[in-house]
Formats: C-alpha cells, structure tokens, sequence
C-alpha cells in the first residue's frame, strides 16, 4: 500500500478505491481482496488494475496478480475504512481519511474522468447498486435470483454430468483453493471471481469441479442458466452454425447464459475465428455481469497460440490450479468412488492401489475398476495379492513416451482382425460395436485425450458416445470374462509396443 500511495502516477481517487478492499490472503503472488459491491470491484479491476499490480510486484519481489469478490457485510462493515455522511436513503459513504485536499484534487480528478459512473465513488446506496445488478444480471426482481423459467426463452440444456457434484469431490491440501473458488463462484455467481480459471494437468478433477459449480448454483437459483461446453464442442459448434447460416442461434446458446462453464480451452489454440467468436462471447458475458470459469492444461501465461488481449482477459479474475494429490486424498478419492459405485474393497488395498497410481484420478479409478471387476469375475474376494496380480500390468514405471489414439486403435484393430475403417466407422454389428467400445475405453484410460478428442479419432463421433463405451466396458468387465481379458491384454500389447 505504501509503494502504491507513494507512485506519482496514482490519483487520490484511486487510492480512496484501494483503500476499500479488504485483503484476505495472499496465495502464490495472487493477493485475494475483497470489496463491499460491484461497483468498487469494476472500479479496481478496470481503473488500477495496473498500478495495484505493479506496486505488489515491487513489493513482493515477484510477478504477482491480486482478485477480488463481492461480499456485501464489508458495505455493512464499513468503518474504519468509511464514514457514513447523512442518514437514511441519502445516506452515504465517504472515504474516511480524505482530507479536504484529497477531495478537491478526488474532484477534478473526476472532471478529467468524464465516466458518469465513477462518479459514484465510495458512495454507498447498496440497494440501489444491488437494484442494478440484479436488473443487468436477472432482468430486475426483488429478491437476487434469477426469474422463474416461464419468463424466459426455452431453456437450453446445461449439459451437466450428474456425478460431478461437490458431495463426491475429495478435498485435500492439491485442490482446497481450486475448491475453495468454485464453491464461492457457484454461490455467488459474477460477484465472485470472473472468470475463474482453473488449471492443471490431465485428470486432476478440472472437468469435475466445473460441473460442480453447474450443478450448485442451479441449487441455490434454480432458474439461473448455465452451459457446460468443452472447447472442442464449442468450435464444432461454431463451425457448424456457420455453415447452415444459424450464427444467431449459437450466440444465443452461448451469450444467453448466467454461467457458461468451458473446458480444455486449449484445445482453441490455432482455431483462430473460433477464438475471435470466443473473444466476443467472453466480452458479451463479462459486461453482462454473468460468470464465466475456464479450465486448461496450462497457466494463460503459457497458453500459446492465444492472442494477448485473451490471455490478459483470462488473468481479470482469479487463476488457480489443481495439482495431482497426495497419498492420503488418493486414499480418500477411493474410498468414496467404492463407495458411491458400490465396489467391495478393503483398506490395504485402496492404499495399495493409491501408493501405485499417483499421478492421475482416472487412472486410480480405472485400476480400482479393474481390480474389483477381476474379483467379481472369479468369485473372489479383493485381498492385496489379488491387487498386486491385476495391477501388475497396468503399472509400469518405464513408460517413456505418451500413448496415442492411433496406437490403442491400430492394436485393437490387429487383435480383433478388424480394419482401421472398420473400426472407426459407422457399422453397428455387436462384434464391431463392443470392439470400438473397447478401442474407447482403452483411449481414456491410457491416453491424456479429452472425450471430444476421442470422438474425433474415432470418425467425429461425439464426447457422449465416448462416455457412454467407457462406462459400457467398466460393467462388461465386471460381468464378462471375455471381455476382461480382451482388455487385459490389449493394455499389455500397447503398453508393450510403447515400451519397444
Ligand atoms: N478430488 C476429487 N474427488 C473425487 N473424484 C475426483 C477428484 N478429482 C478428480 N476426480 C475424478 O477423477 C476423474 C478425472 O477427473 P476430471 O475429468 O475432472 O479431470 P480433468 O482434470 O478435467 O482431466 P482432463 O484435463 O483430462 O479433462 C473423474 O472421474 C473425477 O470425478
């Protein structure tokens, strides 16, 4: 705060605004602040979002960032950052240290500023504030939720996965403040962070975490209208509404939302009018006052083949990530899968399943999967040998170089006598149809690939057909044995040619 009072460029204006927010902690160069309204939120993050960074930066001694949320109790809260001048509906705040001087110069700054809006600094009429949020955010009603359902256009569908909930998310020390943000954005939907951006390598939850947020705010506003869309959807979408001319209708779907969820947003990388669409549905949003969370593999910083102005939009909120957890949260995520999927297995062999697999949740899920289908199979109960046999092959520290879809499609093809065309295109006799199932299964539990990616080196099918093979082959195995040794040795083929 010092080094920024101290900066010749910053305004007695500016420092009346700063001096509002309230910090809450500072987490990897990220200062949390958090303001009483919209206002003062739009008034930080667009007016000195620059010299607020610059003067962190200096003091920490590092690059650093700061975001902010809206929580209404500090406007209650005010002293001893305010005072309140007046009473009643004319009651106002003012900044508590402002001397006279201070506010002459406040005025001409505002004179220069010629921004109507701003002109309401530190003043406080909440309500009426709230008024305006509520009139932009829900079309204006009394009460802060959005209007019923019958005053609107047909709904489209959110596309949620009913599984990803916050109830059957596991909590530990990799993921609390990704958590943490989600729920916040979720109960306070564009008052929080926005956009959440939330990163991390592959199958540490991302896509969980973002259907949560879908599924908690529809909660607590059940008319609130939100979009889960994985980047690769969004451009096929995109793509396809210009070509039979219904670009009006892709802008509704995406731009008529309260909260539009979108994954994998590097797979955006290189598509460059998708990103422009993008671009404009992320503007239209964002001044909209409507949330917006992203997921991604990378940082924005390290988002290649994205435009500044898009990566510095992604840095507006709150960046956060996911990283791969540690022994006893994997212990935790197990218990809970075996629990909600019914799936009978002792302490000794979820820590011994956790101890071998820890770089990635899918993989941990699929090696439980497999390990209990395996008892199920032979009528045997899941003690630790029986782990350690199933989960000899699928553990391998030699892995050197990535699995690719070609390779899992190109084995499973050999091993059935299929062909490639065969296997990736449209015929739906049983033998080819588990076969391309099974090609499937076998691409999301060896490859990092998205479901849309999945789809696609399979003929451009869709993310849904991928989910729907995956859980398929997980009960064909526990009730098949056929079909279990068929994928068992499919894993150690590929395997084995990725090895040699
Ligand atoms: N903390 C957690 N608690 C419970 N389950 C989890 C947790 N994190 C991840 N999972 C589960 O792990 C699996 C993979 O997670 P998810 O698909 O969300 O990962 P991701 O980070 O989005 O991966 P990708 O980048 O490949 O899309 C899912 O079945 C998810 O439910």
């Amino acid at each position: 705060m010092s080094t920024l009072e101290s900066s010749p460029d910053i305004t007695p204006r500016q420092i009346a605004f700063v001096r509002l927010a309230r910090p809450l902690g500072l987490l990897d160069g990220t200062l949390l602040l958090a303001v009483g309204n919209d206002l003062t939120k739009d008034y930080l993050e667009s007016r000195v979002r620059g010299e607020v960074t610059a003067a962190l930066s200096a003091a920490l001694d590092r690059e650093a960032r700061f975001a902010i949320t809206v929580d209404p109790e500090l406007a209650e809260d005010a002293p001893p950052a305010l005072r309140v001048v007046g009473s009643g509906a004319d009651q106002r705040h003012e900044p508590y240290s402002q001397s006279r001087d201070e506010r002459e110069a406040d005025e001409a700054d505002a004179r220069r500023d010629a921004r109507p809006d701003l002109s309401l600094v530190p003043d406080d009429g909440q309500d009426d504030r709230d008024d305006q949020v509520r009139e932009r955010r829900y079309g204006g009603r009394n009460d802060d939720r959005p209007p019923p359902a019958n005053r609107r256009m047909p709904a489209e569908p959110a596309r949620l996965n009913p599984k990803y909930l916050f109830e059957t998310f596991v909590i530990g020390s990799s993921n609390r403040f990704a958590h943490a943000a989600a729920v916040a954005v979720a109960e306070a939907p564009a008052k929080a962070y926005n956009p959440l951006f939330i990163y991390g390598d592959s199958g540490l939850g991302k896509t969980h975490l973002l259907h949560a947020i879908g599924h908690y705010a529809q909660n607590l506003y059940p008319s609130v209208r939100v979009r889960y869309v994985n980047s690769e959807e969004f451009t096929n979408d995109f793509i396809n509404s210009i070509s039979e001319g219904k670009a009006g209708a892709f802008q509704r779907r995406y731009r008529e939302v309260d909260v539009l969820l979108i994954d994998d947003i590097q797979f955006l990388q290189g598509k460059e009018q998708t990103m422009e669409e993008f671009f404009h549905t992320f503007n239209t949003l964002h001044n909209a006052n409507k949330q917006v969370v992203i997921t991604s593999d990378l940082p924005p910083k390290q988002l290649n083949g994205f435009e500044d102005r898009m990566r510095s939009r992604f840095e507006w909120g709150l960046i956060t990530d996911v990283q791969p957890p540690d022994l006893e949260t994997r212990i935790a995520i197990l218990r809970k899968k075996a629990g909600s999927e019914r799936l009978q297995a002792p302490p000794d062999v979820l820590e011994y399943i956790a101890s071998k697999i820890s770089t990635n949740i899918r993989e941990l899920e699929g090696a439980l999967i497999r390990v209990t289908a395996f008892a199920n199979l032979n009528r045997q109960q899941v003690d630790l040998s029986l782990a350690e046999i199933v989960l000899k092959d699928l553990i391998t520290d030699d892995q050197t170089t990535e699995i690719t879809a070609t390779q899992v499609i190109g084995q499973t093809a050999a091993y059935f006598g299929l062909s490639i065309d065969d296997l990736c295109g449209s015929s739906r006799s049983r033998v080819l149809v588990t076969a391309r199932q099974i090609a499937m299964y076998l691409c999301r539990e060896l490859t990092d690939l998205s479901l849309p990616k999945i789809g696609q080196a399979f003929g451009g099918r869709d993310h849904t057909t991928v989910m729907h093979a995956n859980r398929k082959i997980r009960e064909l195995m526990a009730e098949r044995r056929s079909i279990y040794n068929q994928v068992t040795e499919l894993t150690n083929r590929i395997k084995q040619q990725n090895r040699g």
